[in-house]
C-alpha cells in the first residue's frame, strides 16, 4: 500500500541490487525471455479476427477458452489511434512527469484497490512478503456513476478524454466478446452477461521500469483476475506470461491486437467448462514496459454462480456459488497466489 515507495524510483537510483522485498523465493523465479520468435510458445496465444464470420470466430473463441483461456483479437473495431495515444499518454504519466505531481493522484493508504498512483497492491502486512517490480494507476471508469475524471492525471492534458473514450470502446468489445463466449458454449448471447449485471470496469496502466535483476524479481506475479473479462494491450516490450499445462508461455506483443483473458467468474458461471487465466508479468534490465489492463468484474453484491443451462444430473455444479463482494475481500486477505481464491469455492464432483 502506499507510503511504499514507486519502483521507478528504485530504478532511477540506478541500484544494481534489487531490495531483498523483490526478491522471488526460487520457484517463483522467471526463466529468462529470449528476443527470439521460435521458441514453442510464439503460436500458442491464438489471434482471432474478429472481421470473419461469426461462425468461424466462435469456433475458434471455443478453441481458445478451452486450451487456454487466453486469445488475441485482431480487426475487434477499437480504433488503433485510440489504443496508441492512450498507451502514449499513460507512459507520459509515468515518465516526463516530476514525482512530485504524480504524487498528488496517489491511492488512498490502508484500502484495497483504491483508485490512484500506486505500487503496492495488497493491503495485509503479511503478505506483502514479495512485492511486485512495478508501478500503476487505478481508475474507476464504469458505471458511470463510479467515474469521476477529477480523480485521474490532468497530465498530459488529453489524458483524461482518452481514458473515458476507451472506456467506452472496452465496454462495447467486452459484451461482444462475452456474447461470442456464451455461444461458443451453447447457451444463448446474453447469458454470461446477464449473470455478470452492469459491468464494474476498472482500467489499471502499469508501468515497469527497468528492473537490475530481472531473473530474480517479478513485475507481477502469478494470478488470475477476480472478475469475468480481462482486455490488455502492451506495448513492443513484452513480458506478459500465461500458463498452460504448468509451463510459462510468453505473450508477445502483437500489433493492434487486444489480449483477452477469461476471469474467475467466468470459470464460474461457465462451470468450469472455461477456466480462468493464470498470468504474470516479468521484468528486463533495460527498457520500462507498459500495459493498460481493463477489467469487467460484477457489482459487488451480485452472486454468482454456474449457469443453470450447463447443469445436469450428469453435469452437477463445480463451484460453490459466491457474493462477488465476499470474493474480492478473500482475494485481498489472502493474495493472488495463483488460484488459490477459485480453488477454494471448488466443490468434490
Ligand atoms: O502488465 C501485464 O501485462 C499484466 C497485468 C495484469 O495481469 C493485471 O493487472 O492484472
Ligand atoms: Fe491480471
Amino acid at each position: 500500500m502506499e507510503g511504499a515507495v514507486r519502483v521507478q524510483i528504485l530504478s532511477q537510483a540506478g541500484i544494481s541490487e534489487v531490495p531483498s522485498q523483490y526478491i522471488q523465493p526460487p520457484e517463483n523465479r522467471p526463466t529468462p525471455i529470449t528476443n527470439t520468435k521460435t521458441s514453442l510458445s510464439y503460436d500458442n496465444v491464438p489471434a482471432i479476427d474478429l472481421s470473419h464470420k461469426e461462425e468461424s470466430v466462435i469456433a475458434a473463441i471455443q478453441e481458445a477458452c478451452q486450451e487456454l483461456g487466453a486469445f488475441h483479437v485482431i480487426n475487434h473495431g477499437v480504433p488503433a489511434k485510440l489504443m496508441d495515444d492512450l498507451r502514449r499518454s499513460c507512459l507520459s504519466f509515468f515518465n516526463d512527469f516530476p514525482m512530485e505531481d504524480k504524487l498528488k493522484y496517489a491511492c488512498q493508504p490502508n484500502s484495497a484497490a483504491s483508485q490512484g498512483y500506486g505500487s503496492r497492491m495488497l493491503v495485509s502486512s503479511e503478505n506483502d512478503s514479495v512485492l511486485d517490480w512495478r508501478d500503476y494507476f487505478d481508475h474507476h471508469t464504469l458505471p458511470l456513476s463510479r467515474r469521476n475524471p477529477s480523480f485521474w492525471p490532468h497530465f498530459p492534458p488529453e489524458y483524461r478524454e482518452l481514458v473515458a473514450d476507451y472506456s467506452d470502446e472496452m465496454k462495447v468489445l467486452a459484451q461482444r466478446l462475452l456474447g461470442l463466449i456464451s455461444e461458443s458454449l451453447g447457451l444463448r448471447a446474453s447469458c454470461i452477461e446477464d449473470a455478470v449485471g452492469e459491468f464494474y470496469q476498472n482500467i489499471t496502466a502499469s508501468y515497469y521500469p527497468p528492473c537490475p535483476q530481472p531473473e530474480l524479481t517479478l513485475g507481477l506475479q502469478s494470478h488470475s483476475d477476480m472478475g469475468a473479462i480481462t482486455l490488455l494491450i502492451q506495448d513492443d516490450v513484452g513480458g506478459l506470461q500465461v500458463l498452460k499445462d504448468g509451463k510459462w508461455l510468453t505473450v508477445h506483443p502483437l500489433p493492434n491486437a487486444i489480449l483477452v483473458l477469461l476471469a474467475d467468474q467466468t470459470e464460474i458461471i461457465t462451470n468450469g467448462k472455461y477456466r480462468s487465466s493464470v498470468h504474470r508479468a516479468v521484468t528486463n534490465a533495460s527498457k520500462a514496459r507498459l500495459s493498460v489492463v481493463t477489467f469487467h468484474d460484477p457489482a459487488k453484491a451480485v452472486r454468482i454462480s454456474p449457469a443453470s443451462d450447463l447443469l445436469s444430473e450428469s453435469s452437477p455444479p463445480r463451484y460453490a456459488p459466491v457474493v462477488y463482494g465476499d470474493y474480492v475481500s478473500s482475494w485481498y486477505s489472502k493474495g493472488p497466489d495463483g488460484k488459490r481464491n477459485l480453488d477454494a469455492l471448488m466443490l468434490d464432483t
